[in-house]
């Protein structure tokens, strides 16, 4: 069994009485451990399949199991926890929190967590937060505004913060999409060595580069998995140019 199972998923957007069918009976599975990426046109229904996974937004019909439990069948309350507890986020509007240094951002989810109603939880994931931040290599931000830092320097924060809480899953919408060239490759790094320690990670990209890291990508068109091509672990085979050649072949077929 998945981490993740989605079996013919829906999602329908009503709006001035016009349907528009984002979702189109979406079936897939995310392994334990296994890194995705999901490509496509534009509007062909990608964040919406990350929203709608993660359970952020509401499915219109289908299910969603998270490590065997189905996410329709949680209330509100369980849901959040669920969220807060075992799935870490890092989307295109960052949710930080404006007034909060990045050391406040990246550790307050740790403090909504039931563990962190305990000193000793609080210990621990300040320990953690310092941890996450050295090794992405923020630590001397820590006490800056959200405001006063690179795109690069947040996207990492956006990271930790995703991790603070040990998830089971990141699921990431274009985590490198604002960054340079050099800051894209870092977060790849970064993302990379988390789903070697075992964290699988849902992401929507639509950078090669950043697709051809990633073990498996599914392509997504007028709101349906079209076709999948497996690269591989990163860790296995990181013959960049290689990969990239077979990426780049398979996208051409689809018509991309
Ligand atoms: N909250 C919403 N209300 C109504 N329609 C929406 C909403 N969110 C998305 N849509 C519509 O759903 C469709 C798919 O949008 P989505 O953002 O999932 O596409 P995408 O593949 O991520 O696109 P892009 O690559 O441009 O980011 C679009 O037609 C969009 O207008």
């Amino acid at each position: 069994m998945g981490t993740l199972n989605v079996s013919n998923l829906c999602k329908t957007y009503i709006i001035n009485k016009r349907q528009n069918n984002v979702l189109r009976n979406v079936t897939l599975s995310i392994e334990e451990g296994e890194m995705a990426a999901i490509m496509g046109p534009s509007g062909s229904g990608k964040t919406t399949l990350l929203y709608t996974v993660s359970g952020m937004d509401e499915a219109t019909a289908g299910r969603v199991d998270f490590f065997g439990r189905e996410l329709t069948s949680l209330n509100a309350n369980e849901m959040s926890d669920l969220r807060l507890r075992e799935m870490g986020f890092v989307f295109q509007q960052m949710y930080m929190l404006k007034n909060l240094t990045v050391y406040d951002n990246i550790i307050l989810p740790a403090y909504q967590s039931p563990e962190g109603k305990s000193k000793a939880g609080r210990k621990a994931a300040n320990d953690r937060a310092k941890i996450l931040m050295q090794k992405l290599g923020i630590s001397e931000i820590a006490e800056n505004d959200i405001t006063e830092v690179s795109g690069g320097q947040l996207q990492r924060a956006c990271i930790c913060r995703s991790l603070i809480n040990k998830p089971k899953i990141i699921f990431a919408d274009e985590p490198t999409g604002a960054l340079n060239k050099q800051n894209s490759i870092e977060v790849m790094d970064e993302l990379n060595r988390i789903n070697e320690e075992g964290t699988s990670i849902l992401l929507v990209t639509h950078d090669m580069k950043v697709a051809a890291k990633c073990e498996r990508v599914l392509y997504i068109e007028d709101g349906n998995i079209r076709d999948e091509i497996a690269l591989g672990k990163w860790a296995d085979t990181q013959d960049i140019r290689v990969r990239e050649r077979r990426l780049n072949d398979w996208l051409i077929k689809l018509g991309w």
